[in-house]
């Protein structure tokens, strides 16, 4: 099976003043579809960057990042933002939804931005449905953010990551505004979401116990990242 993405030797260096901060040191990983990566580290450890060059918001200063069979360290600016638009969704901490828009509109707001009209718009008006539904939003599509609780309006942002179908989703801390039972329903999406549309999840949490719906985790520690098994951190 081929792997969705890929880090091979991916270095990250900053500048930080008169010396550098190593962000990201010489990381690999293999990524498979269906699978779900948990991602775990103190603050500063590098989780985010790792992220960002997982989903090619970033180049590695060395390295490669091969997402979807592309080269993403050798990609223009402009090739990477066709690489994050044909494969990869993203879900950050708390929704970004535009507060004028209902649910749907949040969904469709690339392919109206875009121009897309006919069939192809009415194919993603019948996705947007389905993806509302499917995360548990039924009958909600016309409502706007301020008409929705915190947890639903997650379930929006994951609906909208996944409005391209992308093959990979990058999910950073994506409950952390959330309460312990909402965090727990969020998880639980993401995991049967992964099994059910065949993408690969790479998910950045803080909270350990929501690694019970990892297949695999790992621990970044001053940059390095290292696969811990799951018994290991009591899972
Ligand atoms: N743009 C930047 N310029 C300089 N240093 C940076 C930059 N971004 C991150 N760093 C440094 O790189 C290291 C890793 O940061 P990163 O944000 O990836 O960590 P993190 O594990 O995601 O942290 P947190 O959990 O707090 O979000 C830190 O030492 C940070 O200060």
């Amino acid at each position: 099976m081929n792997n969705v993405v890929s880090l091979i030797d991916a270095t990250v260096v900053y500048p930080d003043g008169e010396s550098t901060v190593t962000a990201l040191d010489h990381a690999a990983l293999d990524l498979r579809a269906g699978q779900v990566l948990g991602v775990v580290g103190e603050s500063g450890s590098g989780k985010s960057t790792m992220l960002s060059v997982a989903g090619a918001l970033q180049v590695p200063t060395s390295g490669q990042v091969i997402i979807c069979g592309e080269h993403a360290e050798k990609a223009s600016v402009a090739e990477r933002t066709e690489i994050r638009r044909e494969h990869i969704g993203f879900v950050f901490q708390s929704p970004n939804l535009l507060g004028a828009l209902t649910a749907r509109e949040q969904l469709l707001i690339t392919e109206h931005l875009r121009g897309v009209r006919g069939k192809a718009l009415r194919a993603q008006r019948d996705r947007a449905e389905e993806l509302l539904q499917r995360v548990g939003l039924e009958g909600m599509g016309d409502r706007r953010p301020e008409q929705l609780s915190g947890g639903q309006r997650q379930r929006v942002n994951i609906a909208r990551a996944l409005m391209s179908q992308p093959q990979l989703l990058l999910a950073d801390e994506p409950t952390s505004a959330l309460d312990a039972k909402l965090s727990k329903e969020i998880v639980q999406l993401i995991r049967e979401l992964t099994d059910e549309f065949q993408f690969a999840t790479m998910m950045i949490t803080h909270n350990r116990s929501q690694l019970e719906v990892a297949d695999r985790i790992v621990e970044m520690r001053d940059g390095k990242m290292q696969e811990i098994p799951a018994s290991e951190i009591g899972v």
